[in-house]
């Protein structure tokens, strides 16, 4: 079953405006898509990081894939790892394990066809049946200014949240859509206070589900101290509330709740001085960084030795990321939490066939049909290819789109 080819499809998909300490969301997120052909044209599919430079790594490891088995990823690992300049290399070892992400996925795509399994079965088979996730909220605009004028435009489905009251609307629209059972908070937007504020006002209107604030890493140590002490009880957990391992460490050091990153512990080699500092209590796993499905169960398992919980971070993404998300969540023990994910924002434009992989009850239900269980929708693709040839757009920008209507927005962390 030797990989006869290596289709990469750079892609963008409208987004909302919605705000971050970096600025704000552009109208189109990029992302890629990969279609790795094997023998007698049954094809593997994977979803990746978005942008030129993630667009130029993966064709330049596309030769050092193609002539090699579909079974044998590690070897493809190494191979890519090699074809990017190892270690010696200018590619650092996050950016190469983020350029294998993608091909591996397709890789275990196009597996389980051969082999008529799901991929939650080639990573070792299910723990659970069914994958929770988040209702993932943020402030946001009511919709994206009109670029030349920079006025308003027409409000988009979700409308605007930049107050208690509209996250909690924000919430309701979000829950009575798709039943999440936990909440978390995209803050670092607005002085703390407010923020604070808004995480009460969801504590009040939904006391049942499990809340997290996540202002990757907007607040001073004093900021982050005293939040945790006004919110600690009603936080599940308390997410980058600063930077750095020495930085959460000291947070870490004087308040009871659990802190979590995708921030600081971003790859295996952070892991050592989390541990030693207990610097986080709780890692977002991310396949699309940490080097696909099988070391996202790897860093299951020394989480697991270590004594840390394991969540799910997300960013902007479409249907194949969230099929490879579900398979590899289902396979993983330690990831006990419900998984973040921003594809309530983003469906609209998906590259996959409606029916696949649906949120309902605030869970996915781990899909039985072979490979990832989802069809791609090939006109999909190539609308969705031409958005992003016609855009001229090379890489994602929060706060230069910001800019454009703050031209003096400072996004120089910490800010509060
Ligand atoms: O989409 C966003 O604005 C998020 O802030 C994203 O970029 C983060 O990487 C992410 O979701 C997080 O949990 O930090
Ligand atoms: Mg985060």
């Amino acid at each position: 079953m030797i990989i006869r080819d290596l289709v990469i499809t750079p892609i963008a998909f409208r987004d909302p405006p919605l705000l971050n300490a970096d600025g704000v969301h552009e109208p189109l997120a990029l992302r890629t898509v990969v279609r790795l052909v094997v023998d007698g044209g049954l094809i593997g599919l994977g979803e990746g990081s978005g942008g030129r430079r993630m667009l130029g790594l993966l064709e330049s490891v596309r030769t050092a894939v193609i002539g090699r088995s579909v079974f044998d990823t590690s070897a493809i690992e190494q191979a890519v790892s090699e074809a990017l300049g190892g270690d010696a290399g200018p590619v650092s070892r996050r950016d190469r394990r983020t350029v294998f992400s993608p091909i591996e996925v397709a890789c275990l795509d196009a597996q389980g066809h051969l082999m008529e399994r799901p991929v939650v079965e080639l990573l070792g088979g299910r723990v659970r049946d069914a994958v929770p996730y988040s209702a993932y909220l943020f402030y946001k605009w009511a919709a994206h200014p009109d670029p030349t004028t920079g006025k308003p435009g027409v409000a988009d489905e979700w409308g605007e949240a930049l107050d208690p009251d509209g996250i909690v609307k924000q919430a309701h629209l979000l829950i009575e859509r798709y039943g999440f059972g936990s909440i978390k908070l995209k803050a670092g937007v607005f002085p703390p206070d407010q923020e604070i504020a808004a995480v009460r006002a969801l504590a009040e209107a939904f006391p049942e589900h499990p809340l997290r604030i996540d202002p990757n890493g907007a607040w001073t140590h004093e900021t982050a101290v005293r939040v945790a002490r006004e919110l600690g009880p009603a936080l599940e957990y308390f997410e980058d509330p600063v930077l750095t391992i020495p930085g959460m460490s000291a947070v870490a050091a004087e308040i009871d709740l659990p802190l979590a990153t995708n921030m600081c512990v971003v790859a295996f080699e952070h892991i050592p001085e989390a541990v030693r500092t207990d610097a986080v209590q709780i890692v977002l796993s991310d396949h699309h960084y940490w080097g696909g499905l099988r070391r996202t169960r790897e860093l299951g398992a020394i989480c697991e030795t270590f004594g840390i919980g394991v969540s799910m971070h997300s960013n902007s993404h479409l249907g194949i990321s969230l099929a490879a998300m579900t398979h590899v969540a289902a396979a993983t023990p330690a990831l006990a939490y419900a998984c973040d994910t921003h594809y309530p924002w983003n469906r609209g434009d998906d590259v996959v066939r409606p029916g696949g992989l649906e949120i309902v009850d605030g869970s996915i239900t781990v899909p039985h049909a072979p490979g990832l269980g989802v069809e791609l929708d090939e006109t999909a693709l190539e609308r969705q290819h031409q958005v992003f040839l016609d855009s001229g757009r090379a890489e994602r920008d929060d706060t230069g789109y910001m800019r454009r209507f703050q031209p003096d927005y400072d996004p120089i962390l910490p800010r509060f």
